[in-house]
């Protein structure tokens, strides 16, 4: 299985790999007892003995608080236990490690919920609701969660914050905990990832409690964490028998007026590796292109059929489309004919409105592996106003295209019409500049004239112009990042050679 380490679980994948363990001969006790040791590290590895208040629910995310709070108290730490529901009423390893906690057993009511918060806690620890979440936060739990937000008490939360969804990573209702850590366990969930779910998480640490990585097998997830071991192999590097058309030629189309959109998109291209980047352009653009890019091929294309006719040389293995088009009749003729000719091709922007509100004939007219990269709003116009979260919207589109989707954003998602998907996480909030999304159409539009297929060629994308952008801070322009593509694919060369 690819990356099976950078995998991401649904909450009921999870529960299946707890229980293919725990078929597997690990006690579901010796589990809940390494869950609640990692919580306990984490929190002792932050902060120095304070008064921790633990606040348990009635299901197994509680059993993991009964055990942090058996750890810490037993290092010394002052520590109060509040427990949602009955003690009689808990199950299973639960009830297990209830049993083997020596202090009082406080009742989670609103009041004293609020008063331990208030006047008590210095730090809490959220074993409320993890993956059993099953609707919005109500009651005694509602209040102490909104109590912990309003004084921004340090907490950490046991494998998701209370209220929220680890699946789609919204929160169930109104009312979600803002934790300052949170610890999960295996493997990451989506909505660890996804937003707000990611900055409600605060820092995200991943422990080990024993499941077998071999659950995995049988459980076959199909959603990652975008990182190299998912693409990383795929990647080409030139050795001295190399010669640039070995490593393709991409053909961008390029409009008359916007162009500073496929300049951008043309830099990042000859910087990610494409052996000949070309531009077709009509005339009155012509000499803006060519005198802004020296390695950069200016072709003539003044109508879509002179568009067309540049398609019939096979040495051209990629197609962008969408940076600086315009969206008239000639534009829609042009991406219609790239769609036609069976070339890799990508559509942003301007080639993406141009099938507003009718993806069935974007996908009616694709011949061959097709890339789109809309953002939300491209994504809307394409579409139409979509139910779902941010990864169920991506993974039907990309299936009713029959093309990789990348729906971008801080929490970027890449899906192929196959049903894999990646979650980027590797992005600064920078990269939300005027652009940035033509430097992306650049880099994978040049990944896919060297061959990477859709799928590869997007996540490893999205990923490179991400730690292109990363560090540099405020200030970034999409101008920036061209040149920083460089030293990114120098790293990953060097750890593919490893
Ligand atoms: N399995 C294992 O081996 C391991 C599991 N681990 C841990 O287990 C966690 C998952 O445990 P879990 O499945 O018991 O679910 P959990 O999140 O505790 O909640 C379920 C309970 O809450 C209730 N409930 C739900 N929403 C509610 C609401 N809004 N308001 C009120 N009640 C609500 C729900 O009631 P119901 O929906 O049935 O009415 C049910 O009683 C996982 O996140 C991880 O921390 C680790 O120890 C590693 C080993
Ligand atoms: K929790």
């Amino acid at each position: 299985m690819k990356a099976p380490e950078n995998l991401l679980l649904t909450t009921k994948e999870m529960g299946r790999a707890d229980r293919a363990a725990v078929e597997r001969g690990v006690p579901g006790a010796e589990l809940m007892a390494a869950a609640g040791l990692a919580v306990a590290r984490c929190v002792e590895r932050r902060w120095a003995p304070c008064r921790t208040l633990v606040l348990c629910g009635p299901g197994n995310n509680g059993g993991d608080g009964f055990v942090a709070a058996r750890v810490l108290a037993a290092a010394g730490w002052p520590v109060r236990l509040l427990l949602l529901g009955d003690r009689d009423a808990l199950r299973g390893d639960a009830a297990h490690h209830a049993a083997l906690w020596e202090g009082a057993v406080e009742p989670l009511s609103e009041a004293a919920g609020r008063a331990a918060v208030e006047d008590w806690a210095d730090l809490a620890i959220d074993a409320l609701f993890g993956a059993g979440l099953s609707r919005a936060l109500e009651g005694p739990a509602a209040a102490v969660v909104e109590a912990l937000n309003r004084k921004a008490l340090p907490s950490v939360a046991v494998d998701v914050p209370s209220g929220l969804s680890g699946d789609s990573g919204r929160p169930l209702g109104a009312l979600c905990l803002r934790a300052t850590a949170t610890v999960t366990f295996f493997r990451k969930k989506p909505g660890h990832l996804l937003l707000p779910g990611r900055q409600l998480c605060g820092d995200l640490e991943l422990a080990q409690i024993g499941v077998p990585a071999a659950v995995l097998e049988e459980i076959a997830p199909s959603v990652w964490e975008n990182a190299p071991p998912l693409w990383r192999d795929r990647l080409r590097w030139r050795d001295p028998a190399s010669h640039k058309y070995d490593f393709g030629h991409l053909l961008i189309a390029g409009g008359r007026v916007m162009t500073g959109a496929a300049r951008l998109a043309a830099r990042a291209a000859l910087r990610c590796g494409a052996g000949l980047v070309s531009l077709a352009a009509p005339e009155a653009a012509r000499g803006t292109y060519q005198q802004r890019l020296d390695s950069l091929i200016v072709l003539p294309a003044d109508t879509p059929e002179a568009y067309a006719a540049l398609l019939e040389d096979r040495r051209k293995s990629a197609l962008l489309l969408g940076p600086g088009l315009g969206t008239d009749p000639a534009a829609r003729l042009q991406v219609e004919a790239a769609l036609a000719s069976g070339r890799a091709t990508l559509l942003d922007a301007d080639a993406l409105t141009c099938f507003a509100g009718a993806p069935q004939d974007l996908a009616a007219r694709r011949k061959g592996p097709l890339v789109v990269t809309p953002h939300e709003g491209e994504f809307a116009r394409l579409f139409g106003e979509r139910g779902g979260d941010k990864l169920q919207r991506a993974r039907a589109a990309a299936a009713e295209i029959g093309g990789t989707l990348v729906l971008k954003g801080y929490d970027s998602v890449v899906a192929a019409p196959d049903g894999r998907a990646a979650i980027n996480a590797a992005a600064p909030p920078e990269l939300a500049t005027a652009g940035a999304g033509d430097v992306l159409s650049g880099v994978i539009a040049a990944l896919l004239a060297q061959g990477l297929p859709p799928f590869e060629a997007a996540a490893a994308g999205v990923w490179i112009q991400g730690r292109a952008a990363q560090d540099f801070g405020p200030g970034l322009i999409a101008d920036d990042i061209p040149d920083r593509l460089p030293a990114v694919l120098s790293i990953l060369q060097a750890e593919g050679a490893a």
